[in-house]
């Protein structure tokens, strides 16, 4: 390079999918911090719709209801992954999707095909905006949502691992409840018809049962400097 010219580096889409306490929100954000890119937690856009439904009184059991209106509601994701923020008609609701009958709910909505038509619209906007690139971080992004993804990461852990996780970050919770409640929900997200959580022919699956989180970051941030060495 000649005269200090600037070096610009192509901007890289990651994929991260994975059921339900395998790490995919925690790497995601530190991946992407440490890469200088953006961040998606389409997760939360699908929490964030089902907020909206349960708060306007919606029948979530009726899939026409909830489909009719499945336009309604305007999802903002703020994407810098050191401040991650989702609002729904400019209302921040990051505290309450995180709500146990929001969780017990969200499945039912995001299994509506208008709903995932409207949110996977939402999310290849956000990834064509982002300048450096971004990590997107989900259960459908590397199948459905981004195909043509740089990379596709998928995680996977035991099912203890990860109710003895989510057990820790609530604190108190019985692991055998949450197990069973993580089962229940992966088992509503893989056997929906529209776009279920499924790896990736071409995702690299990464088992962090016997990983620190540090270990998942470093293998994932290592996967992303070989992509765009060889790319
Ligand atoms: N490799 C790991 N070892 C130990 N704890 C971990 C590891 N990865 C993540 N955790 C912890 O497990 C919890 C769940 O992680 P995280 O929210 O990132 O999972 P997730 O896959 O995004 O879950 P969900 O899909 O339900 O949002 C967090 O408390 C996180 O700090
Ligand atoms: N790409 C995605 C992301 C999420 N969902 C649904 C299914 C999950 O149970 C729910 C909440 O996700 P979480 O916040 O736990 O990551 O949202 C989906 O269908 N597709």
């Amino acid at each position: 390079m000649e005269n200090g010219a600037a070096r610009t580096v192509p901007a890289v889409i990651v994929a991260i999918d994975g059921p339900s306490g395998t790490g995919k929100s925690s790497t995601s954000k530190a991946v992407a911090a440490q890469l200088g890119l953006s961040y998606l937690d389409t997760g939360a856009q699908y929490r964030a719709i089902t907020w909206w439904m349960v708060s306007n009184g919606i029948d979530i059991g009726d899939p026409t209801a909830v489909a009719a209106v499945a336009g309604k509601p305007e999802i903002v994701s703020g994407t810098d992954p050191s401040a991650p923020t989702i609002t729904v008609d400019g209302t921040d609701v990051s505290g309450p999707i995180r709500s146990q009958e929001v969780t017990s709910k969200v499945s039912a909505v995001s299994a509506v095909p208008e709903v995932r038509t409207r949110i996977t619209e939402l999310q290849r906007s956000y990834a064509a905006a982002a300048e450096t690139g971004i990590v997107v971080e989900g259960r459908d992004i590397g199948t459905t949502v981004l195909p043509d993804a740089d990379l596709k990461i998928f995680l996977t852990a035991s099912p203890e691992a990860r109710a003895a996780r989510r057990s820790g970050e609530l604190k108190g919770a019985d692991v055998q409840a949450t197990r069973e409640a993580l089962i229940k929900r992966d088992a509503a997200d893989s056997g929906r018809k529209a776009s279920p959580l499924a790896k990736a022919d071409d995702a690299v699956e990464v088992d962090t049962t016997d990983l620190t989180l540090q270990q998942v970051i470093e293998c994932v941030v290592t996967l992303v400097e070989e992509k765009r060495a060889a790319g």
